[in-house]
């Protein structure tokens, strides 16, 4: 099967009610990680790529990654989504590299660091629907600054984050401005600030409501109910892979991520697409320091990327049966990209906002 539509996919879960993990890819290893994961359950693949991807591997190949998994899995019905667009020149790039899905991330400027105004976030995002539904690809916009709310802070362990402290209101999103937004973009997806962040310093405590807003969620989706959540910062980041890592030879510091059960919770109230990456981080790094550790005598690379790789892969595996996703695979047409287009063009897949 040629690359689908994110739409498609996430339209299909919101019908059957499951949500769909977004795996963030760099390498090899990672994509052959989420793809087994997949085929091992029937489940439906997102793999994403940040800048950081892009730029670690090289767009080539990252695109003959992605397009090598869609030869050697066929009947996986694969999204290639770019993650975290930071202006309508990145979308467009990524369009012509042939994504079959972009994210226009609005809710900063174009240096990823400073807040922008709603008229700004508007204007990028429905540059990017333009220029995307033509084409059959789908858009993801952002709306609120990803943030931590015991601290203010943004995520700081990658390119992409709010510089300096955010208070609350710019740090959940308002169902109100959601609908607007919604409505005057035309988007598929809707990524909402509920107090997540990236990387794996989310939490200093296991969060509650306090910290960790579903209640959001839940106001998000009663103003609009057909539009796709999704949420960033998602990754849960398990204790016992820390205990790993710092078993043996790390020093990662006490941290807390989003507890699965209030992602099950999310899963109720829209959230179709979850967002992962250093869930998988922690898992190859836990694998390659036990085995290195246990191993000093080995210097085969691949003898280290196997466990790495196999770790990856049970992470991927747990999150696709704890979303609902197995077995969901098949049940997907997998429609091509010009019959998406035309479905756009005949007002077909039009917002729904009251
Ligand atoms: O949101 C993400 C990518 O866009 C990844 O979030 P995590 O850092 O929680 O894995
Ligand atoms: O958006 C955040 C992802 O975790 C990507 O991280 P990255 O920019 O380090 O690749
Ligand atoms: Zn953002
Ligand atoms: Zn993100």
């Amino acid at each position: 099967m040629a690359l689908v539509s994110m739409r498609e996919l996430l339209d299909h879960a919101a019908v059957n009610g499951y949500g769909i993990p977004a795996f963030n890819v760099n390498n090899l290893e990672q994509v052959q990680a989420v793809m087994t994961a997949a085929d091992e359950v029937g489940a439906p693949v997102i793999l994403q790529a940040s800048a950081g991807a892009r730029k670690y591997a090289g767009e080539p190949f990252i695109k003959h990654l992605i397009q090598a998994a869609t030869e050697m899995w066929p009947h996986i019905p694969l999204v290639m989504h770019q993650d975290h667009g930071q202006s309508p020149a990145i979308c467009q790039g990524a369009i012509d590299l042939g994504f079959s899905s972009v994210m226009m991330d609005g809710s900063l400027m174009e240096d990823g660091k400073t807040p922008a105004s709603f008229e700004y976030n508007v204007d990028v995002t429905r540059r990017v629907v333009d220029m995307a539904h033509q084409k059959g690809v789908s858009v993801e916009g952002e709306l609120g600054c990803l943030g931590n709310l015991e601290t203010g802070e943004a995520g700081e362990e990658d390119g992409i984050g709010a510089e300096g402290k955010l208070d609350h209101s710019q740090m959940l999103t308002d169902p109100e401005e959601a609908a607007q937004f919604v409505k005057a973009t035309g988007l598929d997806a809707l990524a909402i600030a509920i107090g997540t962040s990236h990387g794996a310093y989310k939490f200093s405590r296991k969060p509650t409501g306090d910290i960790l807003a579903i209640s959001r969620v839940k106001e998000i989706h009663a103003r609009i109910p057909n539009t796709h959540l999704v949420m960033h910062g998602s990754s849960s980041v398990p204790q016992e892979l820390l205990a790993l890592i710092n078993q043996y030879g790390g020093k990662m510091k006490e941290t807390y991520g989003v507890p699965v059960e209030e992602i099950q919770e999310a899963i109720k109230f829209g959230v179709r697409k979850i967002n992962i990456d250093t869930d998988i981080r922690l898992a190859m790094t836990a694998a390659c320091r036990k085995f290195l550790f246990e191993n000093p005598d080995k210097f085969d690379a691949r003898e280290w990327l196997k466990p790495a790789r196999e770790a990856a892969k049970q992470l991927c595996k747990q999150r696709y049966l704890e979303f609902g996703c197995e077995g969901q695979a098949p049940k997907i047409k997998g429609e091509t990209l010009q019959v998406v287009a035309a479905r756009y063009a005949k007002g077909e897949l039009a917002q729904v906002v009251n």
